[in-house]
């Protein structure tokens, strides 16, 4: 389990860089990202939010512990969107006990690589779309905050920089 890069990080504003070669470090990271998104727990995680700047993305949206079915994927991306939209309550492990509406396209194909090398599209609506939209979104240093309005995505970042002087004993 690996601790969290938690908003003001800059760290989370980064963009991510390709993984070139799935190397056993590589399959190291997918490992220590399922153990920690399945601790926190979430139904998805990317890289940077455990400090690592590579675009590799886990998610699991099963329903329930005894069907887990993690997914790995390595270099995502969307390859189209529907014009139909979606709004969904997100949260975001990196910025603690704050959720908000979001609207998102409502369904999505995306093509990424897996841990065996082979290169995947597949169409995901639901749950999955909104979190595969979230996860590429921060392997480009993008937050959900990004699509409130200017108010709202402030308060939420002093609140969090307060928080994070109190923490510095500042
Ligand atoms: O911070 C993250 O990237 C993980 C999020 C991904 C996510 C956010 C919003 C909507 C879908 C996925 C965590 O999974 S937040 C916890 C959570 C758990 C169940 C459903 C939605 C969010
Ligand atoms: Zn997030």
């Amino acid at each position: 389990i690996r601790p969290l890069v938690i908003l003001p990080d800059p760290k989370l504003r980064v963009i991510s860089e390709p993984i070139k070669e799935i190397t056993d470090d590589v399959r190291r990271l997918a490992d220590d990202m399922l153990e920690t998104m399945y601790d926190a727990p979430g139904v998805g995680l990317a890289a940077i939010q455990i400090g690592v700047p590579l675009r590799m993305v886990t998610m699991d949206v099963s329903k329930s512990e005894e069907e887990r079915q993690p997914m790995v994927l390595i270099n995502p991306e969307i390859t189209w969107a529907s014009e139909e939209k979606r709004v969904y309550e997100e949260g975001c492990l990196s910025i603690p006990e704050y959720y908000e509406e979001v609207e998102r396209p409502d369904r999505v194909r995306f093509r990424y690589m897996n841990l065996q090398g082979e290169t995947l599209e597949q169409e995901a609506d639901g749950l999955l779309a909104t979190c595969v939209q979230h996860e590429i979104d921060h392997l480009n240093g993008v937050l959900f905050i990004d699509y409130l309005s200017k108010l709202k995505r402030d308060r939420v970042i002093t609140k969090f920089k307060k928080a994070a002087r109190r923490e510095a004993g500042a």
